[in-house]
């Protein structure tokens, strides 16, 4: 077989966001990470071991539970109406790298920010955050994750309340 080509690294530090040092790296679901230094090679790996995205069982039980998630909210006629002309493909992908950089996966969220994202969604209010909320919540207990996990997830989900409805920030 060939040899396969290594992909190229970050240059910038995820821990630092100085310039790495690509001789100081850590392979974190096959993907490979390069850091600054090695205090921060050690944080970054500390924080994925900790984190709510790898307790739940990372990459493979985000993309599954997101899947699931979203038969629920198709289902839900009191919400599906938002999502009807929309790629749910490229719907399902965004939701999958928002929730695992929320949850502490490995790499940031670089999609739009939800104040914007959901500006133009008309008459969006609690209801329908509580309904998409009530579907995490079920997707969730339905893949028997601990029920102390699920509750710090929907604390981090509950916090984009005020930016999903548009609300003003709070000082
Ligand atoms: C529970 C909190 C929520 C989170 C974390 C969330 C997350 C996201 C993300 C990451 C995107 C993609 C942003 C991008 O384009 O880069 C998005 C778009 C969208 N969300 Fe939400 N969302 C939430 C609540 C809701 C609610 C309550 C509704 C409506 C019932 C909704 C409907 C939509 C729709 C229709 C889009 C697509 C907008 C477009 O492409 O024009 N979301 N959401």
């Amino acid at each position: 077989a060939e040899p396969s080509i290594p992909k190229p690294l970050n240059t910038t530090c995820p821990i630092t966001g100085k310039a790495v040092n690509p001789a100081i790296t850590f392979i974190y679901e096959d993907q490979t990470f390069a850091f600054a230094d090695e205090a921060s090679r050690q944080k970054f790996e500390a924080d994925r071991a900790a984190s709510i995205y790898q307790k739940l069982g990372g990459k493979a039980a985000l993309d599954a539970a997101v899947e699931l998630f979203y038969v629920k909210v198709l289902a839900d006629k009191r919400v599906n109406h938002y999502f009807a002309d929309i790629s749910m493909a490229k719907q399902k992908r965004k939701q999958k790298e928002f929730l695992s950089a929320a949850l502490g996966g490995p790499n940031p969220y670089v999609g739009k920010d939800l104040r914007t994202a959901h500006a133009d969604l008309d008459g969006l209010n609690d209801s329908h955050f509580d309904a998409i909320a009530e579907h995490l919540q079920a997707t969730l207990q339905e893949l028997k994750v601990d029920s102390t996990l699920i509750a710090q997830a929907m604390a981090i989900v509950g916090s984009t309340r005020d930016a999903v409805l548009n609300r003003p920030v709070k000082h």
